[in-house]
């Protein structure tokens, strides 16, 4: 179960990047986000590359199709696992960057990312979803629309919050990847998470990986926070309150 647990390197430099790789040497998948890779750039990959880890590069791009498709052919040729688009710059977009990754992966002679899109941010409630971002659908089912656009557009799968996964899993099909941040165990606080589930609870309800940050991260001891994980999710005495 734990090496379908990814873990973001949401850290300021490669220095503590590297901190943070030392001291969780069983994390098989970790996922690189806008902070490491804006101050950074792409050096992580290699160094993730050469410790044999997976890698989810969780950059987000929103924006028109060409450029949606510059940026995912010139992920593509990284050789990453996973890579994020928001849903919400609409199907053209979708396929240009589907289309796009493929052709930069082959370019490098590697295996293409699978292309997800972000449906609803998990910081963002019903509430802000209707009043700041006016958007008249329940957030259940915006996400879901947001789903069936990528998945008509072509994509492997979504980002979303583990409270959506039951129903995405149900309408979208085993084949579609999701893959759920907001995920907190019940010893960790939601912090900016508005729309959380357990670890246990996630994977019941369908999630095929579950991305968990600071719960482990700002642990005290990340390694034990990350076992403890492990434990709740297989029941064992260790991980209980
Ligand atoms: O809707 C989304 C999309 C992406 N994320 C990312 O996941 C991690 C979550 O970290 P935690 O510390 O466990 O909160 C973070 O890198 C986000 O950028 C998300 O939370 N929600």
């Amino acid at each position: 179960m734990l090496d379908r647990i990814i873990v973001p390197l949401d850290v300021p430099s490669e220095a503590d990047a590297l901190a943070l790789l030392d001291r969780l040497p069983d994390v098989t998948f970790w996922k690189v986000g806008l902070e490491l890779f804006t101050s950074t750039g792409a050096g992580i990959l290699n160094i993730l590359k050469e410790r044999q880890k997976r890698i989810f590069l969780d950059l987000k791009f929103h924006d028109i199709p060409n450029t949606m498709a510059g940026a995912c052919r010139a992920a593509g040729r990284y050789g990453v696992d996973l890579l994020t688009v928001h849903a919400a710059a609409g199907q053209e977009a979708l396929r240009a960057a589907q289309a796009a990754a493929e052709a930069g992966a082959a370019e490098a002679g590697c295996s293409p990312p699978k292309v997800i899109a972000i449906t609803v941010l998990t910081s963002l409630t019903p509430r802000s979803l209707a009043f700041e971002l006016k958007i008249p659908l329940e957030l259940n089912d915006y996400a879901l629309q947001m789903a069936l656009l990528a998945q008509e557009s072509g994509l492997a799968g979504v980002v979303c919050s583990p409270q959506e996964a039951a129903q995405l899993r149900d309408v979208c099909g085993q084949d579609f990847l999701l893959v759920c941040p907001g995920v907190r165990p019940r010893w960790a606080e939601a912090k900016d998470q508005k729309r959380t589930l357990t670890p246990e609870a996630a994977f019941k309800a369908g999630a095929d990986y579950l991305v968990v940050g600071r719960p482990i991260t700002m642990a005290e001891d990340p390694a034990a926070a990350f076992q403890r994980i492990g434990q709740d999710l297989t029941g064992e005495e260790g991980g209980k309150l």
